[in-house]
């Protein structure tokens, strides 16, 4: 039987109009993307630890111009993906151009930002949304995908953000659900992904026009949802890693033509080294203007994969939207109320111990430990502002449990905030060093007698961070997490 769809290969839309770009773009997509890396500026500041991990690993960087957290580390020997800053979430290796999207929002007038992500798994840029506001602001990661949910936990807790919760619903309900809700939101909208190389985890394929037309419905709806769930005056930020027109200047032409004086599009040329416009042109079709203030990142201009982003703000609410929107039944964790006696045990112990003052942590970035399921945890004072309504998952990050013989801190509380210990600290000699990376206990490890019985924060002799150890009568315990090996 004939097919009724026609075939719509990758960029064969560009091939058809215009050639000589597109042998440009082939011959781009035809070669290996340098690797990049984004440091976690919540743990350490990004310039200098990039100079120090180049001189460890012998790493030639080169910082990415539109965000300062972010370096190309070319083809290494040692790859980035090998370390234990790697494992104890220093850094996220992440293409380049999925960088753009969160450096977009200016939070320099939001010191607390709520932020939604609404199609956040596996949370690359939610962890960076983390970075930008300082983990002081409160933000929402929503993914429609309840077999995704458990990448993004994994990556907020590896990262090590507080102020979070995982919601589980289609973004297209949230607009309905929390109208005018957040300062800030991010579409990085399910797309044809026809911007990739072609790897090992994503194989090349052709896509119908069908397909294509399909999803940019589905982003338009999502794109509208992400209009209605922030403020008027606040920013939506909208990212796709395809370059097909229809789901990208396409879905910002309807959204435009359907709610007149809602919103504009930022111009967001300046913010690239060199100026990448959204197309206005498109096969038989014209674009509006405006959507020339969107980023196109052509791969043989950026040396990135190919990537959409668009800046909105939104100037007026949109028109009501038709029917209400039905909520998915989700699970919700029993959150118990803090006991306030513990708080004060708690951050005593810690600075004790630890000479950290996490009392001022608390206040700084507006935390109270609560217990959820029988741990202890630190969760964000603005997580019933954001959440009253929207079913969350997982909130906060585990901060430790109380045993017979004494108080355990957390992996992630380590991670995050071991680098600040001024006590209760243990180097690890260097001939020790490859047997705990492997997760072994060091046996007949002589130290001072004074810490025996208690967790540490175990260093390198560089200074790096390497997790938590208990300290037996002559052995040293291993508590980096089994799923790190
Ligand atoms: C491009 S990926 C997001 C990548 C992520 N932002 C990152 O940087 O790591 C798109 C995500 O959208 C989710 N998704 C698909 N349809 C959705 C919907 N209707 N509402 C919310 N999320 C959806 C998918 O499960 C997928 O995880």
């Amino acid at each position: 039987m004939a097919k009724t769809t026609p075939e719509l290969y990758t960029f064969d839309w560009l091939a058809r109009s215009q050639p000589e770009l597109y042998a440009r773009v082939q011959a781009a997509q035809d070669q290996a993307l340098d690797l990049s890396l984004r440091v976690n500026t919540l743990k350490s500041d990004a310039q200098p630890a990039m100079e120090k991990w180049a001189e460890l690993y012998g790493w030639q960087s080169q910082g990415v111009p539109y965000c300062p957290s972010g370096f190309w580390i070319g083809q290494p020997e040692i790859t980035p993906s090998s370390t234990i800053e790697h494992r104890l979430g220093y850094y996220y290796i992440q293409e380049a151009a999925s960088m753009l999207p969160p450096e977009l929002f200016n939070f320099s007038d939001l010191p607390h930002p709520l932020i939604l992500d609404m199609a956040a798994s596996p949370g690359g840029k939610t962890i960076h949304l983390a970075d930008r506001s300082g983990d002081k602001g409160f933000i929402v990661a929503n993914d429609a995908s309840r077999g995704r949910l458990s990448a993004l936990r994994i990556v907020l807790q590896t990262w090590g953000v507080i102020n979070q919760a995982v919601t589980c619903l289609p973004g297209e309900q949230i607009g309905a659900l929390a109208p005018g809700r957040f300062d800030a939101v991010l579409l990085d909208a399910p797309c044809s992904m026809q911007g990739l190389r072609a790897s090992e985890s994503h194989k090349a394929r052709s896509i119908t026009l069908t397909e294509v037309e399909a999803l940019a419905e589905r982003q338009t709806r999502l794109l509208e949802s992400a209009l209605r769930a922030v403020k008027v005056g606040g920013q939506v930020v909208y990212s796709t890693c395809t370059l097909t027109p229809q789901e990208d200047e396409g879905v910002l032409a309807a959204l435009l033509k359907q709610f007149p004086g809602c919103f504009h599009i930022v111009d967001i040329q300046q913010r690239l080294p060199q100026p990448a416009p959204g197309l206005t042109q498109f096969m038989d079709k014209n674009f509006p203007a405006e959507v020339a203030h969107a980023a196109r990142l052509w791969p043989h201009i950026f040396g990135t994969a190919g990537f959409f982003a668009a800046k909105l703000v939104k100037d007026n609410s949109l028109p009501d939207p038709p029917a209400e929107p039905y909520l998915r039944a989700g699970k919700t964790p029993q959150v118990k109320v803090p006991l306030p006696v513990e708080t004060q045990g708690i951050t005593n112990y810690l600075s004790d111990l630890y000479g950290f003052d996490l009392g001022a942590q608390m206040q700084a970035q507006s935390l109270k430990i609560v217990e959820v399921n029988g741990q202890l945890s630190l969760l964000g004072e603005r997580l019933d502002a954001a959440c009253a309504d929207l079913p969350w998952q997982s909130s906060g990050m585990a901060l430790g449990k109380a045993l017979p013989e004494g108080w355990q801190p957390s992996h992630e509380f380590v991670s995050r905030f071991g680098d600040c210990f001024t006590s209760g600290v243990l180097t690890l000699e260097d001939k020790y060093l490859p047997a705990w990376l492997r997760g072994e206990d060091i046996r007949g490890y002589a130290t001072d007698a004074s810490l025996r019985g208690s967790v540490v924060a175990l260093r390198d002799t560089h200074g790096r961070n390497l997790g938590r150890a208990k300290l037996l009568d002559g052995r040293l315990k291993n508590l980096l997490p089994t799923r790190l090996f």
